[in-house]
C-alpha cells in the first residue's frame, strides 16, 4: 500500500515517522522550505515513548504524477485549498483520503472535490509540535489516532484502513479502527473546541483556568455549549467521551493547552475560524446557547484582524 502524507509538520511528521518505523511505504508531500529541512536534518522524533530518527522520502507537488492508495491529509485548515490542489494528481479512481485535521467542515469540502466515496474519517489526540530544526516534539504520553469509514465511503477503503491499523499497531501509537467515525469526530470536536476556546480566551493552561474564581463555571458553560451543539446535530457525546473531557478540562494540576494556543502565542495563524467559529455558528443554528464561545471567537478574530492590519502598515 503506497501512502502519501500531505505535510511533514507536527501531525504528519509524527504519524508518518511512526508508519515508516513500522515498515510502511510512506512518501511525504512537502513544500520547498520543509524539503530543505528534511534534506539537512532527516526526520527526528523526540517522544516520551523513545526518540528515533527516520530517513524520509519526500516529493514536492510538481513531482506527483501517479496515484497513491491512501493519502493522509495533515495540513492546517487555512491551507486546505492549496493542499487539495497539491494532492489532486495523487488521487486516482481508487485512492482514499484520510484527513487528520481538527474540526469537521473539511469533510464536506473533501467530499465536494473528490467524491464522498473516497473520503475516510480521521482524528487524532496528541500534543505535538516542531522544534527549531523541524524535529517532531511529542510533548506528553498521549498519541491516539482514530480512523474509519464515513457513511458515504466506498467499501474498498476498509482493507486499506486495516493495513494502516496493522502498521500502527506495531508501534506504541494507540490506533483505533472505528465503525462510527462521524460520532468519533463530533466527540473530538466537542473536547478540542472547549479546550481551544477556553485556553485561547484565557491565554492560560487548563489548571490555571479552573483554579481561578470564575474558571470552572466558564469551562462548564463552554463544554455544555459544545456538547449541546453535538447533541442537537444528532451526535450526543457518549458518557465515556464526556468522562475523558471532564478529566482533561477540570484538572487543577494540568498544564495542558490546545495546539491552537501554542499557535496563537507563537505568532502563527490559528484555526479559530475552522474550530471555534464553526462550533459557534452550529450552536446558533441549533438554538443552543454558545456561552463563552462568543468571546473566544471574538478574541481570536480580533487578534487576527490586528495582526493583518499591522502587517499591512509595515509593507
Ligand atoms: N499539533 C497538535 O498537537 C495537534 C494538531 N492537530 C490538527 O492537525 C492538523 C495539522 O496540525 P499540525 O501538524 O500541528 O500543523 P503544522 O503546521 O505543524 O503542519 C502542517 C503542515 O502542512 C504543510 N502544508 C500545508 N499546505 C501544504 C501544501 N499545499 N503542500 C505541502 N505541505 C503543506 C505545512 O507545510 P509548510 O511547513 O510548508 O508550511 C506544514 O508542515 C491541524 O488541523 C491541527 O488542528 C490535531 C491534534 C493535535
Ligand atoms: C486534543 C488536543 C488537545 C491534543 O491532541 C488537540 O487536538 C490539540 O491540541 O489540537
Amino acid at each position: 500500500m503506497k501512502i502519501l502524507i500531505l505535510g511533514a509538520g507536527a501531525i504528519g511528521g509524527y504519524f508518518g515517522a511512526r508508519l515508516q518505523q513500522a515498515g510502511a511505504d510512506v512518501t511525504f508531500l512537502v513544500r520547498s522550505r520543509r524539503a530543505a529541512q528534511l534534506a539537512e536534518h532527516g526526520l527526528a522524533v523526540r517522544s516520551p515513548f523513545g526518540d528515533f530518527d527516520v530517513q524520509p522520502r519526500w516529493v514536492e507537488a510538481t513531482a506527483v504524477r501517479e496515484p497513491y492508495d491512501l493519502v493522509l491529509l495533515t495540513c492546517k485548515a487555512y491551507d486546505l485549498d492549496g493542499a487539495l490542489e497539491a494532492i489532486a494528481p495523487a488521487m486516482g479512481p481508487s485512492t482514499h483520503v484520510l484527513p487528520l485535521l481538527n474540526g469537521l467542515s473539511h469533510l464536506d469540502r473533501l467530499a465536494q472535490v473528490f467524491g464522498a466515496e473516497r473520503v475516510v474519517g480521521g482524528c487524532c489526540s496528541i500534543p505535538v509540535t516542531l522544534g527549531p530544526k523541524g524535529e517532531v516534539l511529542h510533548l506528553a504520553k498521549m498519541h491516539r489516532i482514530a480512523f474509519g469509514p464515513l457513511p458515504g465511503t466506498s467499501p474498498d477503503a476498509r482493507a486499506k484502513l486495516e493495513q494502516l491499523h496493522g502498521f500502527l499497531s506495531k508501534t506504541p501509537v494507540d490506533s483505533v479502527l472505528v465503525d462510527d467515525m462521524r460520532q468519533e469526530m463530533w466527540e473530538k470536536f466537542v473536547g478540542l473546541c472547549t479546550l481551544a476556546a477556553m485556553t485561547c480566551l484565557m491565554r492560560a493552561a487548563v489548571g490555571d483556568i479552573v483554579s481561578s474564581e470564575e474558571g470552572t463555571a466558564l469551562m462548564t458553560e463552554a463544554l455544555d455549549a459544545c456538547a449541546g451543539t453535538a447533541t442537537a446535530n444528532g451526535h450526543p457525546p457518549r458518557e465515556a467521551a464526556m468522562g475523558g473531557f471532564r478529566r482533561m478540562l477540570f484538572d487543577p494540576a494540568s498544564a495542558g493547552m490546545a495546539s491552537m494556543l501554542r499557535d496563537l502565542e507563537g505568532g502563527h495563524r490559528t484555526e479559530g475560524r475552522h474550530v471555534v467559529a464553526d462550533m459557534l455558528h452550529r450552536a446558533r443554528a441549533a438554538g443552543v446557547d454558545p456561552g463563552p464561545l462568543r468571546a473566544a471567537w471574538c478574541h481570536l478574530e480580533s487578534h487576527e484582524l490586528r495582526a493583518r492590519r499591522e502587517a499591512r502598515s509595515t509593507e
